[in-house]
């Protein structure tokens, strides 16, 4: 078993990688941490539980720690779930101390030597790992992107069997996305909110950086042009979006493609029995009826039309955040980088 920890452990997504990693066959969780708010307290009393899935009671007595390098030093691996502000020097400080980190948070997304991985798209970018040792660091970060980004990559992947050179995008982004404390209830009930800071540059680099080319020693980013526009609804979790692609291929040979992508792995514990759930019918995918297939982690496709048009949904919280990161850890241990 691989020793784990997880960084900011009382957060939206803390909860989640507490919850994924319960009885996880690879994974021991044994070490919390947080603010020097929750420090020192056992987790069970300064954790407020709001996820929609049972508490696992393991974890009640775990004594939280506060986020420092010698709070982690039984640790091999470490999620991390902290803010950016506090995430940008601990991930490098805990990685420079030999540790491995597997970040949801954007600080080190897009430094040239840190992969940024889907593990259905771009597995061969964990080569930046060796990178990252042969410049000194006994350990090593590797991220995950953001939510939004996710869901519209693993959506565009089967169409990398055709030729396309833009791809426009407009979010429907759940409110779990802002963490606990991120949007008054005044603010988005019976409302749409048309700006969520900085997404739309996420979705439109971090995009070309994961579906771009490894050449061994760096990622040449994709050479398609991206336009995204984010928005907030009353969704409690799941982010949908509509998709524009100039891709010319008939409908039939496009829901194929869809219908027929595999992964390039198929012994992850967290990944799901199909990545991408292909609908037929009018008027789905739908954010309460699809987020959790596939315990979160299968994207849904739908609404498939001339143009090319389509409709992608996926869990924000877990397919966009501790679940990609959790698959992440695993895809990174069975190709022996732990
Ligand atoms: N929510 C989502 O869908 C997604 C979030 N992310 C990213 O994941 C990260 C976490 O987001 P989220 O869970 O929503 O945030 P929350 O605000 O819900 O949780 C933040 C966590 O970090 C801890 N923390 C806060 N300040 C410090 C500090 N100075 N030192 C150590 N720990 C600290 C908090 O501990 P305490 O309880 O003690 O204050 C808490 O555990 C962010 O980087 C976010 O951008 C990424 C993708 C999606
Ligand atoms: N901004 C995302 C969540 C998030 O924290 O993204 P990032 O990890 O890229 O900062 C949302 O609002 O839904």
């Amino acid at each position: 078993m691989i020793d784990v920890g997880v960084l900011g452990a009382t957060g939206a997504v803390g909860q989640r990688f507490v919850q994924l990693l319960e009885d996880h066959p690879w994974f021991n969780l044994q070490t919390l941490t947080a603010s020097e708010r929750s420090a020192g307290k056992p987790y069970g009393r300064v954790v407020n539980w709001r996820l929609d899935a049972p508490y696992p009671d393991n974890v009640s007595d775990i004594v939280v720690t506060p986020t420092t390098v010698e709070s982690l030093k039984d640790c091999d691996l470490v999620f991390s779930a902290l803010p950016p502000e506090v995430a940008t020097s601990l991930e490098t400080e805990i990685a420079d101390a030999g540790i491995a980190v597997c970040s949801n948070a954007r600080s080190h997304r897009m430094d040239s030597d840190v992969p940024l991985v889907i593990p259905e798209v771009n597995p061969d970018h964990l080569g930046l790992i060796d990178v990252q040792r042969d410049r000194g660091r006994d350990g090593f970060i590797v991220t995950n992107p953001n939510c939004s980004t996710i869901v519209f990559v693993l959506a565009l992947a089967p169409l990398r069997a055709f030729e396309f050179h833009d791809a426009h995008v407009a979010t429907m982004q759940a409110i779990s996305g802002a963490g606990f404390a991120g949007i008054p209830a005044m603010e988005i009930y019976d409302n749409v909110v048309p700006y969520i800071g900085s997404e739309e540059e996420k979705m439109e680099t971090e995009t070309l950086k994961i579906m771009g080319k490894f050449d061994g020693s760096e990622v040449k980013p994709a050479p398609f042009r991206v336009s995204a526009s984010c928005h907030r609804v009353p969704v409690i979790d799941g982010h949908t979006m509509a998709v524009w692609v100039d891709v010319k291929e008939p409908v039939a040979e496009v829901k194929k493609a869809y219908a027929t992508f595999k992964p390039p792995f198929s012994n992850l514990p967290l990944q799901p029995a199909k990545t991408i759930e292909l609908f037929d019918q009018p008027d789905r995918p739908q954010p309460r009826l699809d987020r959790n297939r596939g315990r979160g982690m299968t994207v849904s496709v739908g609404r498939v039309r001339d143009g090319l048009r389509f409709v992608a949904l996926g869990h924000n919280t877990i397919r966009g955040a501790a679940g990609a990161s959790v698959l992440n850890a695993e895809l990174i241990h069975s190709r022996n980088y732990l």
